[in-house]
C-alpha cells in the first residue's frame, strides 16, 4: 500500500494532548503501513482555533473567500514535525465531513503524500480511467410480442377470460406462441429465449390446459400430475403464485409449494392432503421424497426444468437425476402394483359416479382435446426445460430426460421450433414415409415377438412365476425404452416393451447387475439399450441416413454459437471506476436513481457476497437515511429473543449504538441532509422468513433498494424494477444475462450499469464476443449526486469525500460494525480470487490494490491489519455448501450406490468447480449440512 496511513485509534490513547510526551518523534507513531515519506510529515496542520471561526464565518454568509483555507502546501512544509503531528493527534476521532473544508480539491488532487484520518486520499494515486471504447456488435434481438392473441389458440373460454380479468393479458408473447400449441402436443420442449419474455407462462398455461380436460376430473388424492423444479425458492414462490392464479376457474386442481426453509411438517401434511401440481426447489423435493412416504410421482405426467443450466451448474444435478429417477421408478411401481390398480380403478369408479351428473352438461368439454391430457391419462412422461441461456449440461439433460423433443428458441433470424422427429436433410418424403412404415413394422414385429413370447411364457408361467427382480428388472427397461426406442410419437406399448427388452437382455442384465440403485448407473443403462437398439437395426439406418436431427443440430448451433440475448429495451452501460470511489459512486447512483428520480426509482445492486450485502445494504441505509439501521435491527432481535441474558458482545454493541450520533444538521459542507430510502437485502443465507417477506416488500414497493446476491438473478420477475446495477462484475456472461434480465421485462424499459475498476475494462471485449453491446458511460459525472445529500459541499468531489467520510466513521463506530465490514471485505477478496479460469484474464486478483480495496470497503486499516483479523474470527470460517443432495450416511447404506453416485452425471458442467462455490452458499436448500467435520473424525 503506497498510502500512509496512522491508526488513530492506538494514537489517541497514547498521545492525548494533555500526556504527548514533549520529544516525541515520528517513528514513536505507529504506522501501520510502510510509510510513503521521504522523512517530512504529512499531516496538514489547521490553524490554531480556526475551525469554529470558519464555520461562524462559513454559516454567517461570508464570502468564500474569506474562509481561511491551508493552500500552501509549502508553508505546511515548513511547520515543525511536532506541531503537525499534535495536530494530527488533536483531530484523531474527528473523522467528519467538516474537516474537510480546510482542504481543497487542488489539494486534494495534487497532495503527493496522504496525511492521517482527516484528509481523505479518495482522490489521490487512483489509477488513470481507460476509453474502453465500444466495438461493432450487432445484438441478437427477439421480438417479444407475436401480435397473436390467446383467443386465437384453442384454449379453454375460461382460460382466456381468466387471463384477461385477472392478470389483464390478452396478446402472446413469441415464446408462447410457438411454445404453447407443442406442449399442448404432449412433446418434449426445451424452450429458449430472454429473460423476462414470458417463458413461465408459456409452461403453465397449456399444463392447466392438459389439466383440466381431464374426465374424470382430477382432484387432490389422484396424486401428483405436474413436478416443477426451479433452483431457489423465491422462484418456487413467484411460479407457485401463478400457477394460482391460472388455476381460478378450474379449482379442483391444486398447486402446492416446497421449498427450502419452510416447515417441513407444514409441507407433510399439504403433501398428504393431495396436490396437482408441486413447484418445488430441489433440495426440498428431494428430502421429502425421502422422508414424506405420501408424496408418490406415480401419476405424474409432466417434469419441467426452469433455469436448467442453473439447476445443474450448481450442483443440483445430482437432486435433479434422483427427481428423475424417482418419477421414472414410481411409474414403474404404480403399473406393476395389481392393489394399486386395482385401489386406483376403485376410486375412479367412485370419483365416475359422482361426476357423470355434473359432467352430463359439458359433454362437448369432456372430449379430450389435447395429446397432452393423454399423456396426463397414461404412462407416459413430457419433459420440459426452459432457460435463456444454455449449456453443455443442458444439452447432455436433454439426451437423457426427453424423448423426441422440440427445440423453441425465439431469437430472431434464427427463431425456430426444431423437431427431433424431422431431419435435417428431411424433406424427402420418401425417406418420412419409409421411416413411417419401419416404425409400424418395427411394432408389429415387437408385438409379434412379445406375443409368442407371452404364449410361451404363460405355458411355462404355471411352473415358473416371473421372479419379482425380473420383473423389476423389465419394467426398469420399459421405462428405459420408453425413452430411447425412437419410435418417433407412436406410444410405446407395454408389449413391445418387454419384447425388445428380452432381446436386449444378456447386455442390460450385465449393466443392471453392477450397480442397479445407482442413478448414474441407471441413466448408463437407458444408454447402452439405445445403442444396442441402433446395433440391432442396421436396415433402419439406412433409412435414417441423415443421424443428426433438426433438434440435436439447432442445440448444438445454439450452444456452440453461445450468443447471448437481452431484451434491447435494456439500456446497458459500463463505467470504469476506480476503487476508492466505487463506493461513493454507488451511493451516488442511488442517489441519482431513488431519490433524484421524480418517477422513484426501483433499483437492484448484485454484489458478490452475502457478507457484502448485509454490510453494505446496512451502512449505505445508515448513511443516507441517517437512521441507526444496525440498532433498530438488534433491538428488534432483542425483542424477539425476549431480551435473555447479554453476552459481552452484546453490552459492546449497545454502547456502541449511542456512538455514532447522526449529525445531520450540523452545518458545514461534511453534514448530509437524510434522504428517504427503502433499502432491502437478500441473499440465500437469510432466515427464511425474512427472506420471504424481503421479495414480497419489494414486489410490492413503488421505489427503493435491493441489495443481493445471485440468489435474485434467476427468474425473479419484479415489477417496475428500472435499472441493475452490478457493483461487482459477474462471474460469466450467462449471469451478466441473467442478473440484467431483473430489468425490462415484457418489454419493459429498462437501464443496467456495471461498475468496471481500471484493470477489468477489458471484459467488456468478453461480453462483446457473446454479442453483448454495452456503452461506456463517462465516469466523470458518476459523483454528481451526491451534491444532494452534501448541499454544503462545493463540488461533487468534495461532497463525496464528505460521504466516504460518513461511511468510514459509520464502519469504525464500533466493533461490531468494523468485524462486519473486515469480514464483508475479506470475502470479497476471496470470490475475486475465484473468478472461473475463462474470465480470469480481465478480473485478475493480481491487479487488485487491496489498499484501495479497504477504502472501497470504508475501511481505514491496512489489508495485512484486515488480514490478521479475518483468521481471528470464527464467523468467517468457510463453510462447506449445504445445497448438495444432503444424503447422511445411513441413509446411504439404504440406497446402496447412491453414494457413489458420480459428478458431472449430465456432462462436462461450463461452470468450473470454483465458479460454482462462487454462488454455492446461496442457494440453501433447508437441508441439513453435511457433517464433514465428524466424518473426517471417524
Ligand atoms: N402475454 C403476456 N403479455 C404481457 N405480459 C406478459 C405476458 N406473459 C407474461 N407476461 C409478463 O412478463 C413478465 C416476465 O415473464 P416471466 O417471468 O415468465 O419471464 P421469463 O421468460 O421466465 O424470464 P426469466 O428468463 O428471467 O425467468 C411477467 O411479469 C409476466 O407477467
Amino acid at each position: 500500500m503506497e498510502d500512509l496511513q496512522i491508526n488513530i485509534t492506538s494514537a489517541k490513547k497514547k498521545n492525548t494532548v494533555k500526556n504527548r510526551p514533549l520529544n516525541k518523534s515520528v517513528s514513536d507513531y505507529k504506522f501501520v503501513s510502510k510509510p510513503n515519506i521521504t522523512g517530512n510529515i504529512v499531516a496538514r496542520k489547521r490553524p490554531q482555533n480556526a475551525i469554529s471561526k470558519k464555520f461562524t464565518e462559513r454559516y454567517t454568509g461570508e464570502p468564500k473567500s474569506k474562509v481561511s483555507k491551508v493552500t500552501d502546501t509549502a508553508a505546511n512544509k515548513s511547520d515543525d514535525v511536532e506541531t503537525s503531528l499534535r495536530d494530527l493527534s488533536e483531530n484523531k476521532g474527528k473523522f467528519h465531513g467538516k474537516n474537510y473544508q480546510d482542504v481543497t480539491d487542488d489539494m486534494i488532487v495534487n497532495q503527493k503524500q496522504r496525511s492521517g484520518g482527516w484528509i481523505s486520499s479518495l482522490f489521490k494515486n487512483n489509477p488513470d480511467v481507460p476509453r474502453i471504447g465500444q466495438r461493432a456488435v450487432k445484438p441478437v434481438v427477439e421480438k417479444v410480442f407475436a401480435g397473436k392473441f390467446f383467443a386465437d389458440l384453442n384454449l379453454h373460454p375460461h382460460s382466456i377470460a381468466n387471463l384477461k380479468q385477472n392478470m389483464n393479458l390478452t396478446e402472446l408473447m413469441t415464446v408462447q406462441q410457438k411454445a404453447i400449441p407443442v406442449i399442448l402436443q404432449g412433446r418434449d420442449v426445451l424452450i429458449r429465449s430472454q429473460t423476462g419474455s414470458g417463458k413461465t407462462l408459456a409452461y403453465a398455461l397449456p399444463i392447466i390446459e392438459g389439466l383440466q380436460a381431464i374426465r374424470p376430473k382430477i382432484n387432490r388424492h389422484d396424486g401428483v400430475s405436474v413436478v416443477v423444479v426451479v433452483p431457489t425458492r423465491e422462484l418456487a414462490v413467484q411460479t407457485y403464485e401463478l400457477f394460482v392464479k391460472l388455476v381460478k376457474p378450474f379449482i379442483w386442481i391444486v398447486p402446492g409449494l416446497l421449498s427450502g426453509g419452510q416447515k417441513r411438517k407444514a409441507e407433510k401434511a399439504r403433501l398428504r392432503k393431495g396436490l396437482s401440481i408441486l413447484v418445488g426447489t430441489p433440495g426440498r423435493i428431494n428430502d421429502h421424497l425421502r422422508h414424506t412416504h405420501s408424496l408418490n410421482f406415480a401419476k405424474t405426467g409432466c417434469l419441467i426444468l426452469d433455469e436448467a443450466d442453473r439447476l445443474l451448474d450448481m450442483g443440483y444435478e445430482k437432486d435433479v437425476a434422483a427427481i428423475v429417477k424417482a418419477i421414472e421408478d414410481h411409474k414403474i411401481a404404480a403399473t406393476y402394483d395389481p392393489i394399486a390398480l386395482v385401489k386406483q380403478n376403485m376410486n375412479k369408479k367412485v370419483t365416475e359416479d359422482i361426476e357423470v351428473q355434473k359432467d352430463e352438461a359439458e359433454t362437448e368439454e369432456t372430449k379430450i382435446k389435447y395429446p397432452l391430457t393423454e399423456i396426463f391419462l397414461s404412462k407416459e412422461r413430457q419433459t420440459i426445460l426452459l432457460s435463456a441461456t444454455l449449456t453443455k449440461a443442458v444439452q447432455n439433460l436433454a439426451g437423457i430426460t426427453m424423448n423426441d423433443p422440440v427445440f423453441v428458441d425465439t431469437s430472431e433470424g434464427k427463431a425456430l421450433v426444431a423437431d427431433s422427429l424431422k431431419n435435417i436433410v428431411e424433406e424427402n418424403p420418401k425417406n418420412q414415409n419409409k421411416l413411417k412404415e419401419n416404425n409400424i413394422k418395427e411394432q408389429v414385429i415387437a408385438t409379434k415377438h412379445n406375443e409368442s413370447t407371452q404364449n410361451k411364457s404363460t405355458t411355462s408361467q404355471e411352473e415358473s412365476e416371473p421372479s419379482q427382480e425380473e420383473s423389476d428388472s423389465e419394467s426398469k427397461h420399459l421405462g428405459a425404452l420408453k425413452k430411447f426406442t425412437g419410435v418417433g410419437t407412436t406410444k410405446f406399448t407395454e408389449k413391445a416393451a418387454v419384447s425388445v427388452t428380452k432381446n436386449n437382455n444378456s447386455k442390460v442384465a450385465t449393466a443392471d447387475e453392477s450397480d442397479s440403485d445407482s442413478d448414474y448407473e441407471y441413466f448408463k443403462v437407458q444408454k447402452e439399450i439405445e445403442s444396442n437398439k441402433t446395433e440391432q437395426k442396421p436396415e433402419e439406418e439406412e433409412v435414417q441416413a441423415p443421424k443428426t436431427n433438426m433438434f440435436e443440430s439447432a442445440l448444438k448451433t445454439a450452444i456452440v454459437e453461445d450468443e447471448l440475448v437481452l431484451p434491447a429495451t435494456v439500456n446497458q452501460t459500463f463505467v470504469v471506476i476506480p476503487m476508492k470511489l466505487r463506493l461513493v459512486s454507488l451511493c451516488s447512483q442511488i442517489v441519482q436513481h431513488c431519490i433524484l428520480n421524480k418517477k422513484g426509482g426501483k433499483m437492484i445492486v448484485f454484489m458478490a457476497t452475502l457478507e457484502m450485502v448485509d454490510y453494505f445494504s446496512e451502512l449505505i441505509e445508515t448513511v443516507l437515511t441517517g437512521k441507526d439501521v444496525k440498532g433498530k435491527k438488534r433491538k428488534d432481535n432483542n425483542k424477539k429473543k425476549n431480551s435473555k441474558a447479554k453476552t459481552n458482545d452484546d453490552e459492546d454493541e449497545s454502547d456502541s449504538g449511542s456512538e455514532f450520533e447522526m449529525d445531520f444538521n450540523t452545518p458545514g459542507e461534511g453534514g448530509l441532509v437524510p434522504v428517504d430510502l427503502d433499502v432491502f437485502s437478500l441473499h440465500g443465507s437469510m432466515p427464511h422468513e425474512q427472506r420471504m417477506e424481503v421479495f414480497k416488500q419489494f414486489r410490492l414497493a413503488k421505489r427503493g433498494l435491493l441489495i443481493c446476491t445471485d440468489v435474485a438473478a434467476r427468474g425473479l420477475d419484479v415489477p417496475r424494477v428500472d435499472l441493475v446495477l452490478q457493483f461487482c462484475a459477474p462471474a460469466s456472461a450467462t449471469d451478466y444475462v441473467h442478473r440484467v434480465g431483473r430489468t425490462g421485462r415484457g418489454a419493459q424499459v429498462g437501464a443496467a450499469i456495471l461498475f468496471l475498476l481500471p484493470s477489468e475494462g477489458e471484459f467488456v471485449r468478453h461480453l462483446e464476443q457473446k454479442r453483448i453491446r454495452l456503452r461506456q458511460s463517462d465516469e466523470s459525472t458518476v459523483l454528481e449526486a451526491l451534491r444532494t445529500v452534501a448541499p454544503g459541499a462545493p463540488t461533487m468531489q468534495r461532497a463525496a469525500i464528505a460521504v466516504q467520510a460518513r461511511l468510514e466513521h459509520i464502519a469504525h463506530s464500533s466493533k461490531e460494525w468494523l468485524a462486519r465490514a473486515s469480514r464483508a471485505y475479506t470475502s470479497w477478496v476471496r470470490f475475486y480470487s475465484g473468478y472461473p479460469r475463462d474470465v480470469r484474464q480481465w478480473l485478475d486478483a493480481r491487479q487488485l490494490h487491496l489498499g484501495h480495496a479497504a477504502k472501497a470497503f470504508a475501511l481505514r486499516e491496512t489489508p495485512a491489519a484486515l488480514a490478521k483479523r479475518a483468521r481471528s474470527d470464527p464467523k468467517l470460517k468457510k463453510e462447506k455448501p449445504s445445497n448438495r443432495l444432503s444424503v447422511k450416511e445411513d441413509e446411504e447404506k439404504r440406497r446402496p450406490g447412491f453414494a457413489n453416485m458420480k459428478p458431472k452425471i449430465f456432462g462436462n458442467r461450463l461452470v468450473n468447480k470454483q465458479s460454482s462455490m462462487h454462488t454455492a452458499s446461496e442457494y440453501d436448500s433447508g437441508l441439513p449440512p453435511l457433517n464433514t467435520f465428524n466424518k473426517k473424525k471417524a
